[in-house]
């Protein structure tokens, strides 16, 4: 199977971290978040090269054109995650054709383990596509504008989406498209393809794909980099 190339969006400013540099360029064990989410990526074999998806005026880029070999392209986002990865899509060289399955990371997954997308890959090309995720867990409340639990919801067939994301490139293009032109603000690309038509493939993947949303998240995923090979 040829590899595939991966979108990872990274134009976000990382309002919920807080501060002025962009959560994706705070250290992480010494070295910005976004590094280690790239050289793990470029590391996959079965990934062939990454289009990072930048800020329109982002000084802290360090230029990087290539990673473990294999090309490293960039291109400007947008103002919702989905209007990024869109733009990265368009950006993607012509040797990717509309049929090829491309994949979509966040720049701020960076514990995203090398077995989760190799079994992404493996069943969710014959599926037409899929994402991983992982079924929820806890007991789910539903919360009044009070603040007090009013209700306790089933939690069976609940699955908390993680990245990467897995689509072929034409058919998500125009799934995120159709959405943008709808006004709808799709949190995901399986949102995207689900209003579209299609059921993605729903991949258990390990929790600690955690993403980097918090202030708080950066020492766990300190602890977990080195565990979550
Ligand atoms: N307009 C946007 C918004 C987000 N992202 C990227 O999408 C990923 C997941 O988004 P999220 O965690 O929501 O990041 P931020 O938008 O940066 O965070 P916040 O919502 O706290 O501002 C991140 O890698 C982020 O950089 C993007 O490329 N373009
Ligand atoms: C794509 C995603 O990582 C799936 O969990 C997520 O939707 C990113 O954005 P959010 O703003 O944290 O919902």
């Amino acid at each position: 199977m040829a590899p595939l190339w991966c979108v990872v969006p990274a134009a976000g400013r990382g309002t919920r971290v807080g501060g002025d540099l962009p959560k994706q360029y705070l250290p992480l064990a010494g070295r910005p978040l976004i590094l280690h989410t790239l050289e793990r990526l470029a590391a996959h074999p079965q990934i062939a090269g990454l289009m990072v998806v930048l800020g329109s005026q982002d000084p802290h880029w360090p230029g990087l054109d290539q990673l473990a070999g294999k090309p490293v392209l960039t291109s400007i986002g947008g103002a919702e995650r989905c209007d990024s990865v869109l733009a990265g899509l368009r950006a993607l060289p012509a040797e990717v054709g509309d049929d090829a399955f491309v994949l979509v990371h966040d720049a701020a997954r960076p514990c995203v383990r090398e077995a989760d997308i190799a079994r992404l890959i493996e069943r969710g090309i014959p599926a037409g596509g899929g994402l991983l995720g992982a079924p929820l867990r806890d007991t789910l409340k539903r919360a009044g504008d009070d603040g007090r639990s009013h209700q306790t919801e089933p939690r069976d067939h609940r699955w908390r989406a993680f990245t990467p994301q897995m689509f072929r490139r034409g058919e998500l293009s125009a799934a995120l498209l159709a959405a943008s032109l709808a006004g709808v603000t799709v949190s995901d690309e399986a949102m995207a393809m689900e209003r579209a038509g299609f059921a993605p493939l729903l991949v258990e993947g390990v929790e600690d794909n955690i993403k980097v949303t918090t202030a708080a998240d950066f020492a766990l995923a300190e602890f977990l980099l080195p565990r979550t090979k």
